[in-house]
């Protein structure tokens, strides 16, 4: 058994004030006894204006973000998955919207650059073409060892993509890792729907780390969560920020896919035969 904790936070366009309130929550998560904390995406920064990213965030090498995240693993002796950190790429024209695995040791043992762009068309405030501020991963899916867990890594709107989970799980994960910046437009309805139905689809707990509340007129949804992999609500934040934790279980993945043996049993689909 381990102690898993997501951490919800509000992060705003000040670094110094986010990574302020990661350290206080991390120790706070760490005091009641976490093995293994998530923080939401954008954990180290959260603009208005996307286009201000690249000049705003730092390369990984310079992130402070991360390395304060380091420097909490080690000291606290705990797993650290940064939800995400939006990093500036090589030649500095977009970010990287990034998750990193960070050992007790302190040191970054995964990596994973979203892969599906949040490129919408929602109407008002939900236009958002996430891709002109972001570079998608190119490595692909990624799934790493963490406390003795196979983690499965992805951010946010990866989430509508069940391909991406069938394929995580099918590779050996059993904990599905969604940190989350989601929209308030989308997230009553499809939030919590969706994290369930990948941890059903799956047999996989999903631990799903939110950004909360509004700075800079721009909203999120909250609403963190911990499922199990038969989609029983483990844990549950509200709106605001904080810390929740459940405890996570090798042997209950497992025991619910020998239930439901649904990643054997998938089938080529193929061609699809129009009838009339
Ligand atoms: O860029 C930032 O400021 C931080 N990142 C985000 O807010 C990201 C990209 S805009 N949000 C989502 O992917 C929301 C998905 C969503 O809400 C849905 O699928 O309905």
């Amino acid at each position: 058994m381990t102690v898993f904790a997501a951490i919800q936070m509000c992060s705003t366009a000040d670094v110094v004030q986010n990574n302020r309130t990661i350290a206080a929550l991390m120790r706070e998560a760490a005091a009641q006894g976490a093995q293994v904390v998530s923080l939401p995406e954008a954990a180290n920064i959260l603009l208005k204006d996307q286009m201000d990213y690249p000049r705003l965030c730092q390369d990984e090498g310079a992130d402070t973000t991360l390395a304060l995240c380091r420097q909490l693993a080690d000291e606290l002796g705990i797993w650290v998955h940064t939800g995400s950190l939006l990093v500036r790429t090589p030649n500095g024209d977009r970010v990287w919207n990034r998750s990193h695995v960070i050992s007790p040791a302190g040191q970054v043992t995964a990596r994973y650059d979203k892969i599906h762009t949040f490129d919408v068309a929602l109407g008002g405030a939900g236009d958002f073409i996430e891709s002109r501020a972001v570079a998608p991963g190119e490595a692909g899916a990624v799934i790493c060892t963490a406390a003795g867990h196979c983690l499965g890594l992805s951010i946010c709107y990866d989430l509508r993509f069940p391909y991406l989970f069938r394929a995580l799980a099918a590779a050996g994960a059993g904990v599905l890792m969604i940190p989350a910046s989601f929209s308030p437009i989308t997230g009553p309805l499809h939030w919590e729907t969706l994290l369930r139905a990948r941890a059903i689809e799956t047999g996989s707990y999903v631990v799903a780390a939110a950004q909360c509340g509004i700075r800079d007129g721009v909203a999120t949804y909250g609403q963190s969560r911990i499922i199990s992999p038969m989609g029983e609500i483990l844990a549950a934040t509200g709106d605001a920020p904080g810390v929740i934790l459940a405890q996570i279980d090798a042997a209950e993945v497992a025991r619910t896919r020998a239930r439901l043996p649904v990643l054997s049993q998938t089938r080529e689909i193929g061609e699809v035969t129009h009838a009339n």
